[in-house]
């Protein structure tokens, strides 16, 4: 046996940011090197941040990423750490492919680097690339076919990057039959409830599959709609979980692990750069770093036993939104946000989330009462905003729509529209004057419903609690409460908040349920539409009224158009409105099915 003590770097790099990714890269470096690693990995396009999208079709931002990796092995030695090898994730291309979209030769390649002594040692590419859901790098790129095998004091380390771990065959496959006593992948992987167990029990399988330890790093923070949650883990060759690194946070994080030298695995002795078969489309490349096994470490474990993560599966959720929010704030440049309080549960989680990312101070919260606005509506806002120390101002805005019908008068929705849009357009000023990020509070079932004005209630530049069904609101509202009492503090949100029926106050007595059903009822009914793609006569085979099934599902589809339009924010589901889930907005077909 050898032993090999490992650092993964499980941090937050930002998309675009070239310099202060590559800084990260040099921090973490320097800790593990001052740690005594063997190895430091870093996540799946460490260097320009993921995803690239469209940046990646552009010529010259390959061309920063590819002499960013060169700069940053340079740096890495000048700074006295070029005897550490680091893995990183960056853009490449693969030369000598014809022109691809008007651009020059070379296509964009998902990459590897193993930066060791002042220079980018080795190169390799992902080679399974995904194509669903959120992700679409066919667009992007064009696959890797080698498998890098380094051995490393003794032990052979193979390099993939994240999806590869995903599909059978190809890296996992080439992997095994190079006997690699590792096998350290990259990852990109957004959060999704409950995902956790789905990527524990992958990197179980593989491990198991290959007969290797395998290094799963994964980034953390938010970009754009993604949440990347960490969770990061090795486990044994028998898929024993060794360690496990905190949920939603950066971590650098040592392992000592104990793994077959290479020869009593059975590999042979490789000389460098010398390719073997293919297996499956994937050629194993061997690369020499030190042969002889290093004595092994004395005493301490660096550490890691694996830390459960207390959090339950809504505490996760509130803890993703929470990152969303933080990130796209902190990684767009706004210093507070504003938004739209009405004493309802909706603008009181996001409110509630929103303080818990960027602190109270940095939270500015408008009370905008109409004629039809109830007395709670007021005291349940400012009941808030004192539990939770935020700048509230109050504008009644009835003087502002009599204004306005008097100039042009309206009738029916179009006259209680009237009045989101008012408060729309005050946010907004407000936002201009003050340089505010103003956020929507919509939830998933008003946006799958169309339950919002257009230029109202929906004007914002992110929307923290987008992907969260109605019946989700409450059950996080309940749990952000329940956390404060555990820890002594005051419960950030106001009961009658939460247990008052909803209604968006726009005309006298209004409540949700004169449009919609009760939200238990629809909510279920939309997770399996949204969720599978069940048409109505599923549906209606699921139990569901038919009547009701026809007209949720009328409404659903008759709503695209308001949900493109609809602020960007967290995905926490399978499948959210965005990224997830691409419909035309012109659409005739009806799901009888
Ligand atoms: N396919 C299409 N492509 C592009 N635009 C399209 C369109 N179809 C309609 N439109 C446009 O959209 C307009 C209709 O949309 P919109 O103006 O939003 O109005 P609309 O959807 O008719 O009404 C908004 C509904 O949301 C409810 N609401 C509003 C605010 C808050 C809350 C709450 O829960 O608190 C609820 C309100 O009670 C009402 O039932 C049309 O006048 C038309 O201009
Ligand atoms: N009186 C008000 N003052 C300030 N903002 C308001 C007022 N009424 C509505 N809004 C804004 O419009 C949004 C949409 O209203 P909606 O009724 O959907 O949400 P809610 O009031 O927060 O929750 P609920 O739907 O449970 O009543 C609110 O979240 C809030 O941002
Ligand atoms: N970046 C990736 O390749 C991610 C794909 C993978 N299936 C995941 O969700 O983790």
């Amino acid at each position: 046996m050898a032993q090999l003590r490992i650092a993964m770097a499980q941090v937050n790099p930002t998309v675009g940011d070239l310099d202060g990714n590559s800084r990260t890269v040099v921090d973490c470096a320097r800790r593990a090197h001052q740690a005594g690693a063997h190895l430091a990995v870093f996540p799946e396009l460490m260097v320009t941040g993921y995803p690239v999208e469209d940046l990646a079709l552009r010529n010259s931002f390959v061309s920063a990423s590819v002499k960013a990796v060169a700069a940053l092995a340079e740096r890495l030695a000048e700074e006295g750490l070029g005897e550490l090898p680091v893995g990183v994730g960056y853009l490449s291309r693969r030369a000598g492919v014809g022109e691809r979209y008007g651009q020059p030769a070379g296509t964009p390649q998902n990459a590897f680097a193993l930066l060791y002594r002042g220079r980018v040692e080795i190169t390799s590419a992902k080679h399974h690339l995904p194509n669903y859901g959120v992700f679409d790098e066919f667009r992007h790129f064009v696959p890797g076919e080698t498998l890098p095998v380094v051995r490393l004091h003794g032990v052979d380390v193979a390099f993939a990057v994240c999806e590869d771990l995903w599909q059978g065959g190809g890296p996992v496959a080439a992997a095994r039959r190079a006997r690699a006593g590792l096998l350290v992948t990259l990852n990109a992987s957004p959060y999704e409830r409950e995902k956790d167990d789905v990527r524990m029990e992958l990197c179980q399988r593989r491990a198991r599959e290959t007969g290797a330890a395998v290094g799963y790093v994964n980034m953390s923070g938010g970009q754009d709609e993604l949440i990347f949650d960490g969770d990061s883990l090795i486990v044994d060759a028998e898929g024993e979980l060794i360690a496990r690194a905190p949920k939603f946070e950066e971590d650098l994080f040592v392992t000592d692990l104990a793994l077959p030298a290479a020869e009593d695995a059975g590999g042979h002795p490789p000389r460098s750069e010398e390719p073997e078969d293919a297996v499956d489309g994937v050629r194993v490349v061997r690369h020499l770093h030190s042969s002889a096994p290093i004595a092994p470490y004395a005493p301490e474990p660096a550490v890691l036993t694996p830390r459960a993560d207390p959090s339950s599966d809504v505490g996760e959720v509130y803890r993703a939104l929470v990152v969303g929010v933080r990130d796209y704030v902190r990684k767009n440049g706004f210093g507070s946000v504003a938004l739209a309080l009405s004493g309802g549960i909706d603008s009181a989680l996001a409110t509630t989330v929103a303080v818990d990312a960027v602190g109270g101070d940095r939270v500015h919260v408008l009370l905008l009462p109409s004629e039809h606005s109830s007395e709670h509506s007021v005291s349940d806002a400012e009941d808030l905003a004192a539990r939770q120390g935020v700048a509230a101002r109050t504008v009644a805005i009835a003087p502002i729509v009599e204004a306005f019908e008097q100039s042009m008068p309206l009738e029916g929705v179009a006259a209680e529209n009237l009045q989101a849009r008012v408060r729309g357009t005050l946010l907004m000023g407000l936002s201009n004057q003050e340089g505010h990020l103003v956020l929507a509070t919509g939830n998933k079932s008003e946006l799958a419903t169309g339950y919002s004005t257009l230029y109202g209630d929906s004007v914002g530049g992110f929307a923290p609690i987008k992907d969260c069904w109605k019946s989700l609101v409450w059950q996080l509202a309940r749990w952000r409460n329940a956390e404060a009492e555990r820890t002594g503090a005051v419960p950030p949100i106001p009961e009658n908040s939460i247990s008052k029926p909803p209604s968006a106050e726009l005309r006298p007595g209004q409540v949700d349920t004169d449009s919609l059903p009760e939200y238990d009822l629809l909510d279920g009914m939309l997770d399996t539409y949204i969720g599978t793609d069940k048409g109505m006569r599923e549906l209606t085979l699921d139990g569901y009224d038919p009547e009701l099934v026809h007209r949720v599902i009328r409404m659903v589809d008759k709503a695209e158009y308001k949900r493109r339009q609809y602020p960007p924010g967290p995905k926490i589901s399978s499948r959210n409105f965005g990224r997830d889930r691409r419909l035309p907005i012109t659409n005739r077909w009806t799901p009888r099915n």
